[in-house]
């Protein structure tokens, strides 16, 4: 009984449990040593099968049960009846002992049952405390994960707005190539249109060129018969100087267009490359991304295999134990946001993906732009040399055509022996109203100059007329070869005759201190200089002198004296004026300065105007009341042929030409308006006495026209500027000046000669 109710605290004490054993053993021997002295007292009696306990009630009733009999002393009964008695024990005895076997029997199985639920028991409790420290453990690791996840997660989205980011900068860099490829097109469609009309600028460049050089066929037979077609050549000169004009204009504007298409093609070229740039970055970015995006899916897959396999485990420990369940719970809703965020990363990374997806394709697109970009580009590139080179052989074309064309004219003048004129009208000064015009088409296009006066139109026409945009240069051009012909051994002169302020000395002289101003004379000595350096490689040598005089009331002022005196005594017995044999014109007593380059030549031109400007001051003149000449001398000698050249530049800047009523002068200045009257009027009889093809040729006249004689009755090369102002106060004086140059013009002074020899012939 005892055992029986100390079980339950038993069930988790092994101790007890063998304690309890070892009781039992104890209560199996007592239980024998009481049976023993029954057997060995005397031989137990044979049980009585009448006896038999069916339970404790048997037993109580036996205990309690009473001797009969009335007789105290009926010994024998009594024997019996105890005998009996006896008997009942111990059949109670026995059956107890056998009940007691039976009892340990059961309690040793209970016992062994009782053990192994205990073992079972702790092993379940083991179990638990393992399941409850790896769910602990699980648990631990899901935070981690989980805040891992969830700065991932930060990671992705910062990540995610980098490649926003610089997906909007790739769009903005697309759109920029497409405006740019845009600009491309419209280029290349100007370009096409520019193209288009080279060639057909450049067909009519053959077409002229063609023509010039039929024209020059014609006009080798012309020569045989140049008189009867002089008219006829001088027109299809002027048609063709009409071409020049309108060609060198196009390919001006060509050659702008061209360096703006050559400007923008470079724009695009560095926009390109920047564009290249940004796709690289954008690559490498979009690498780092995809880098970065399988490390995410690595990361992502990893957990939720983890994930799984806790879920897993998580199933196992709910099966085993129905403990936990709460922290299991919880577990389960940690797995469940983890697996929702982890979903949400997996959305994240899809839309992600899907963006890196369409900015590949962008970047794909933009790729293919640019790639067309850049042939467009290079065909345009290809396009644009080779209408430069077109260009170029145009413009070589050009200058070919106008070489010959200034060829053809200066032969066809020198054949026909006249002086040249050349009209060059001054700007408007502010408050001036013009009364010039020029024709705008036709064969006196260039040539021609219109005045209106009293209601009457006088036109004029010369070998050129320069209107006033006319620059320095432009008028230069037209009488460079002219300059050349001096290094070539022709005496050459150029002379400029106008009204006061209509800009002969600016034609002449200008500012030779600013390149735009310079005029005639220091672009002349320029290119002797720079021509006669070039020539030395042919083996000539040049030795060059320069004069510088001045006419004032008919006396010789020389304007490179250093001494002074000598410049204010200039008498008119000191300058004599002697030409020799050849035609070469001397002054005695005069300056004459080996000069050897510009730089020489500069000088000698501000000591000059410095002369100039004393004596303008000393005698309260004008530089307009004398005449100023600028002579150099040429000898050249070439070492390989023995051939010897001598030539003569005279550069003159005549004094203003208005006439006596206009100037309204009187006393002195009536005096050298007068003087000037008579050299300008002589200048003019000359003139006149030459057209007519008199005899007689009054040069000794003036001192002017003495000093020009060779240039105007002899062999020279002669131009005359013919300078005008061209406001409407100016146009009777003009008028005048025009109809002079006409005459001129018209003036046959016979056929330039060189002046060349033969060393040896010379020196012998
Ligand atoms: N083609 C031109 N372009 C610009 N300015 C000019 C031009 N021609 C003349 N001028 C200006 O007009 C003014 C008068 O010119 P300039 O002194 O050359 O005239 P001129 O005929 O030599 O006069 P003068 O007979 O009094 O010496 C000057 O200020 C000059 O700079």
């Amino acid at each position: 009984m005892s055992t029986r109710a100390t079980r339950p605290g038993m069930l988790h004490q092994k101790e007890n449990a063998a304690d309890a054993q070892a009781g039992k053993r104890q209560r199996t021997a007592a239980g024998s040593a009481a049976r023993a002295p029954l057997s060995a007292n005397a031989a137990p009696p044979a049980p009585d099968p009448a006896i038999e306990f069916a339970g404790r009630d048997d037993v109580d009733a036996l205990l309690n049960e009473k001797m009969k009999g009335k007789n105290k002393m009926d010994y024998k009964g009594k024997s019996e009846q105890m005998m009996e008695y006896i008997k009942k024990l111990r059949a109670c005895i026995k059956w107890l002992l056998e009940r007691e076997d039976t009892n340990l029997a059961e309690i040793g199985k209970l016992n062994g049952l009782l053990e192994a639920a205990e073992k079972h028991h702790s092993e379940i409790v083991a179990q638990l405390k393992s399941a409850i420290e790896e769910s602990k453990a699980i648990n631990e690791e899901l935070q981690r994960q989980y805040a891992s996840l969830e700065e991932n997660l930060k990671r992705v989205e910062a990540e995610k707005l980098d490649a926003l980011r610089s997906y909007g900068d790739e769009k903005e860099a697309r759109i920029a190539v497409e405006a740019s490829r845009n600009e491309h097109l419209e280029d290349l469609r100007r370009i096409k249109l520019e193209e288009k009309r080279l060639n057909d600028q450049i067909k009519m460049l053959q077409d002229t060129n063609k023509r010039l050089q039929e024209y020059n066929t014609s006009l080798q037979q012309y020569n045989s018969n140049l008189q009867a077609d002089a008219t006829k050549n001088g027109e299809t000169i002027a048609k063709l100087q009409k071409e020049k004009n309108t060609m060198v204009e196009t390919m001006n504007g060509l050659k702008d267009h061209a360096n703006s298409v050559k400007m923008q093609l470079d724009l695009a070229k560095s926009s390109q490359n920047e564009a290249l740039k940004q796709k690289t970055d954008l690559l490498k970015e979009v690498d780092n991304l995809r880098g970065e995006l399988q490390q995410v899916r690595d990361d992502r897959d990893h957990k939720l295999a983890e994930i799984h396999s806790l879920l897993a485990d998580v199933s196992t420990y709910k099966e085993m134990t129905g403990k936990s369940v709460a922290e299991l719970d919880n577990a389960m809703t940690r797995s469940t946001a983890l697996e929702e965020t982890c979903s949400s990363q997996a959305e994240r990374i899809k839309t992600l993906e899907l963006q890196l997806a369409s900015a590949n394709e962008k970047l794909k697109r933009s790729d293919l732009t640019t790639m067309e970009t850049m042939t467009e580009y290079e065909k345009q590139k290809r396009m644009l040399e080779d209408l430069q080179l077109r260009l170029e052989e145009a413009e070589q074309q050009i200058l070919d055509g106008e070489n010959l064309r200034k060829r053809l004219h200066n032969t066809i003048l020198e054949l026909k022996g006249n002086i040249r004129v050349f009209c060059r009208v001054r700007p408007l000064l502010p408050n001036e109203s013009g009364a010039v015009a020029y024709p705008k088409s036709g064969e006196n296009l260039g040539r021609g100059i219109e005045l209106t006066h009293n209601a009457q139109m006088y036109s004029f026409t010369f070998d050129k007329v320069f209107e006033q945009s006319a620059s320095q240069e432009d008028v230069f051009i037209e009488i460079s070869q002219l300059i050349q012909s001096a290094l070539d051994g022709y005496k050459v002169c150029i002379f400029a005759y106008g009204q006061t302020g209509s800009g002969k000395t600016y034609t002449m002289m200008g500012n030779p201190e600013l390149h735009d101003q310079k005029g005639l004379i220091p672009r002349s000595l320029e290119q002797i200089f720079q021509t006669s350096q070039a020539l030395i490689s042919q083996g000539w040598k040049y030795k060059m002198q320069a004069s510088m005089l001045e006419i004032y009331n008919e006396a010789i002022r020389d304007l490179l004296a250093t001494n002074r005196t000598t410049v204010q005594d200039g008498g008119a017995s000191k300058y004599s004026i002697k030409h020799d044999a050849n035609g070469n014109t001397h002054v005695s007593d005069l300056t004459i300065v080996d000069v050897s380059s510009i730089n020489e030549v500069s000088s000698l031109l501000k000591r000059a105007a410095q002369s100039r400007s004393v004596g303008r001051t000393q005698m309260n003149e004008e530089s307009s009341r004398s005449h100023c000449v600028f002579t150099l001398r040429i000898f050249g000698v070439n070492e390989g042929t023995d051939q010897q050249v001598q030539g003569v530049l005279n550069l003159i800047d005549l004094a203003g030409s208005e006439r006596l009523n206009k100037s309204g002068a009187t006393g002195d200045r009536l005096k050298e308006t007068q003087a000037i009257n008579k050299s300008l009027s002589c200048l003019s009889d000359v003139i006149f006495s030459i057209a007519k093809k008199e005899e007689h040729v009054p040069f000794r006249n003036s001192k002017l026209t003495y000093l020009l004689q060779p240039c105007l009755g002899g062999d020279s090369k002669t131009l005359m500027f013919v300078n005008l102002s061209p406001e409407v106060s100016s146009t009777g004086e003009s008028i005048c000046s025009l109809r002079f140059a006409a005459r001129v013009n018209s003036c046959e002074i016979g056929i330039p000669r060189r002046q060349t020899q033969v060393r040896s012939l010379a020196q012998g």
